[in-house]
C-alpha cells in the first residue's frame, strides 16, 4: 500500500534545515481534525447524548488499532534501542498488571469513558455502531504501519503533535456542555497529554534524522497528510451517521 504524493512546485530544492523542516510538519496542523465541523460542534456543546455515544463507540475502534499498529512498527524495527522506546506505546494503551490497577492503560480508560457516557463495557467491546468507513480508515493506518519502513510509520504518528490541544479542549468544554457525563470518564484525555508530548519528542527525533533530502522531506509531509486524512475521514463518517438521528441510537 502506498500513499498519495502531492505535487509541489518547490520539490527539488536543497533540504530544509531541521528547524524549517519541523516548522513545515507543524504547519500541517491546519488540516488536523480539531478543525473538523463535527469536532467544532462537539466541543461547543452541540451534540446530543446519542451523538457523543456514537463518537465514543467509533473512536474506540481507533483505540483498538493504535497498539496493533505500534506492534507492527515494533516488528519492523531492527534497532534494539528503538524497540525499547517504542514498546512503551503498546503498554500505554494495553496497560499491564492488574486490569483495574494504576497501569490499566488507555484502552481501559476509554472503556471508562464509554461507561461515563452510558455505554456498558461489553456493548463497547462488541463494536456495535462502528461505521465501515471508520474501520477502513483505521485499518489503513495499521496496514501502512506494517508495510512501510519503520521510520515512515513513526512519521505517520506525528499527528500527535496536535493532539494535546484537542484533549485540553475536551477537558475544558465538556464538563460545562455535557454535565450528564460522569467526570470519571475524562481520565483518558487527561492522561494522554503528557504521553503525547513524550511520543512526539521521539517521533520528531526519528523523522528529522531520517528524511534528510528535500524529496524525502516531501515524502514525510505526504505521510503526515495521509494520517491527517485518516482522522478527518473518521469524523466525516461519524458526522454522516449523525445526520440520521435514528441511526445513532446503536
Ligand atoms: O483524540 C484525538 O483526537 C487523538 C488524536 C490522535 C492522533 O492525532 O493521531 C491520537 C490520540 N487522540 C490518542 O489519544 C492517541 O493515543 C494517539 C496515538 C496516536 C498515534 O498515531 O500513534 N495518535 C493518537
Amino acid at each position: 500500500m502506498d500513499i498519495a504524493t502531492i505535487v509541489r512546485p518547490d520539490g527539488d530544492g536543497p533540504a530544509w534545515n531541521r528547524i524549517d523542516f519541523e516548522a513545515k510538519l507543524r504547519a500541517q496542523g491546519a488540516a488536523y481534525h480539531i478543525h473538523h465541523p463535527f469536532n467544532l460542534r462537539m466541543n461547543s456543546g452541540g451534540c446530543a447524548p446519542d451523538e457523543i455515544r456514537h463518537w465514543v463507540r467509533n473512536r474506540f475502534y481507533y483505540q483498538i488499532c493504535i497498539p496493533r499498529k505500534d506492534a507492527a512498527i515494533l516488528a519492523n524495527m531492527s534497532d534494539r534501542a528503538q524497540r525499547r522506546l517504542w514498546i512503551e506505546r503498546i503498554l500505554d494503551h494495553d496497560g499491564y498488571g492488574d486490569y483495574q490497577g494504576s497501569s490499566a492503560g488507555g484502552m481501559e480508560a476509554w472503556i471508562k469513558l464509554g461507561e461515563a457516557v452510558g455505554i456498558e463495557r461489553q456493548d463497547l467491546l462488541s463494536l456495535k455502531g462502528v461505521s465501515p468507513a471508520v474501520r477502513f480508515a483505521c485499518d489503513a493506518y495499521v496496514n501502512f504501519a506494517s508495510q512501510a519502513p519503520w521510520q515512515e510509520a513513526v512519521c505517520s504518528s506525528l499527528t500527535e503533535m496536535f493532539a494535546p490541544q484537542i484533549h485540553k479542549d475536551r477537558l475544558s468544554t465538556w464538563p460545562t456542555h455535557y454535565p450528564w457525563i460522569d467526570a470519571a470518564g475524562f481520565g483518558y484525555f487527561r492522561g494522554r497529554i503528557p504521553l503525547a508530548g513524550r511520543d512526539v519528542a521521539h517521533g520528531l527525533e526519528v523523522t528529522l534524522a531520517h528524511f534528510t533530502t528535500r524529496q524525502a522531506q516531501h515524502r514525510a509531509l505526504d505521510i503526515l497528510q495521509f494520517k491527517l486524512d485518516i482522522l478527518w475521514n473518521m469524523l466525516d463518517a461519524i458526522e454522516k451517521v449523525c445526520l440520521t438521528p435514528a441511526a445513532v441510537k446503536a
